[in-house]
Formats: C-alpha cells, structure tokens, sequence
C-alpha cells in the first residue's frame, strides 16, 4: 500500500533559470521560487492501478520522483507498504519499481545487459536474474531484440527494456511516468497488458498519462493533480460521478480549474 500525504515540493529559483512566461504568470510562481507540488494527497491499496492525470506541468513528474526517492520533498509523507520514503529511502527503494519519463539506458549495453546490470546492483543472483529477465521478455514481447543494443533500439523497445529494468527485482510497488508516451498502439498494448499482469499479482501500480481510454481500460483509483493540488482523489466510479454523463473527459475537466479555495475532494 502507498499513502501519501499533504506532499510539496518547491525549486528554488536562481539567476539563470529559464521559465516560460506562462509559468511566470502560474500561482505557483514567485521570485525566489517555483512550488510545483504545493499538496498533494492520496492512497492506493494492493492490487489497485492509480492512474494520475494533470494538465502539462501539474506537478505528476514532480510527485512521482518524490514517491521515488529521486527527489526529496519539502514536506509531507510517503509511506510504502508501512516505510517512511523519508527517513527509510534505501528500504523503500528496494521495495520501488520506477520508471521515469527519461529511459536513460546504457546505449552501448543490449537489452539483455542493461536489465541484468540493474539485477545485479539490486543483488540478484545470476540464474534468478536470468530466469526473470526470460519472464520479462516474455511478457513483454521483447525476445527478438534481447541482444540489440539500446543505441539502435526503436522508442518502443527502449521503453520496454526501460519498464523491464525498472521492475527486475519483483518491486512490491510499481511506479511508471507516461509509460505510453510515444509508442504505437502495438506496444501501447503490451505495456498496458503488462500493468494488467501486475494487478494480476496484486502489485499496486501508479501511472501518469495523458491518455483517458488507459484510465478507462486499467485504473480502479484515480487522482488529478492541477497546479500542484490533488483536487480528485478516489474511485474510478467517484471520478465518472463528477459529472451526470459520467464521461472521463468531461469529468477531468470538471476538477481542474477549479478556484483555488478548493481543496482536495472525492471519496477516500
Ligand atoms: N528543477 C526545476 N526548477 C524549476 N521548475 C521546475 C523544475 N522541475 C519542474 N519544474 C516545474 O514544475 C512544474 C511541474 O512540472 P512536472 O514535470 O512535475 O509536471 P507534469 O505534470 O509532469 O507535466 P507534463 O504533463 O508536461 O509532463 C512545471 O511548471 C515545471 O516547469
């Protein structure tokens, strides 16, 4: 289980950085700062798939490294599967499958090898790691590329040797930024069917994307984050209920943009 609680995160904003005028005119913004994630909160329980969506630079990266342990927040909690990210990282990271937006793959390493290297450093044991990096490529459809190196991988097998060196060492908890971002309907599918694999062994899944039909199709949880806020936090069902028409599109749009009195809503 993940619980996360009242998270925020602020940059600190020096001479040379670079923001767009719209993030200039963003409540977020000040002179000394930019507070990216200013609360977000929420859970997901064993089994659960929790998909995040957010208008471009809510604040889903942001939170998603924080709950990673890439990133440390300015304040709040992360517990995972009863470990505080905070005080305890290097316990939680163990128990943390995370993949970011950037694959940042070892170029000259095959599939093969880039995976193997994140087993070993995770402890693995040769032939465990060699039976579950056959388990991967499996599950993944990614045995013909198995000894192509990244530099001539296409996106999409990039981006399954990412998710499978990012899940070699069995997490407890997956966490994936825009897994599907840039890919064909084909891979698409083999990623979405991987998460489905995961629930299967109730390994809860935290997602962000962009793309309602994948919340339709996987998520039993859903959170909204708009300008740094959590302003929906619940079910599937509670998320369909903003709106009469119960349309996920019309729903999101409903919770954004709201006033910024409005605090967190949805049911728990
Ligand atoms: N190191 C940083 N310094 C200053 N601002 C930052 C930094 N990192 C992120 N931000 C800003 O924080 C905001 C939230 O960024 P974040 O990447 O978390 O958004 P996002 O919801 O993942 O967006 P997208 O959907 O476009 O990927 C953005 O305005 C971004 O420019």
């Amino acid at each position: 289980m993940i619980e996360i609680n009242n998270l925020a995160k602020a940059f600190a904003l020096g001479k040379g950085s670079k923001l767009s005028e719209s993030e200039k005119q963003d409540v977020r913004y000040s002179k000394t700062a930019f507070h990216s994630v200013r609360d977000v909160s929420f859970h997901c329980d064993q089994g659960e798939v929790l998909g995040l969506l957010g208008p471009n630079g809510a604040g889903k990266t942001t939170t998603l490294r924080m709950l990673s342990t890439a990133l440390k927040p300015d304040g709040g909690t992360v517990l995972i599967n009863g470990v505080d990210v905070l005080k305890q990282p290097l316990k939680a990271r163990q128990q943390i499958g995370f993949l970011s937006a950037d694959t940042g793959l070892y170029g000259k390493l095959t599939a093969f090898e880039n995976i193997a290297y994140f087993g070993r450093l995770h402890g693995m044991k040769e032939s465990a790691l060699r039976q579950r990096i056959d388990e991967l490529f499996t599950l993944l459809n990614m045995h013909d590329f198995a000894n192509r190196r990244a530099d001539n991988m296409s996106t999409g097998m990039k981006q399954k040797t990412a998710i499978a060196r990012a899940v070699v060492h069995s997490p407890k908890v997956v966490i994936l930024d825009e897994p599907t971002t840039g890919l064909d309907i084909m891979t698409v599918q083999t990623v979405l069917d991987f998460i489905q694999s995961l629930k299967a062994l109730k390994t809860p899944v935290i997602f962000s994307t962009h793309h309602l039909d994948e919340v339709a199709a996987l998520c039993d949880r859903v959170v909204v984050i708009d300008k740094g806020i959590s302003t929906f936090s619940g079910s599937i069902e509670a998320f369909r209920q903003c709106t009469p028409s119960g349309d996920l599109r019309e729903a999101f749009l409903s919770v954004i943009n709201q006033p910024e009195t409005a605090t967190a809503q949805g049911v728990a």
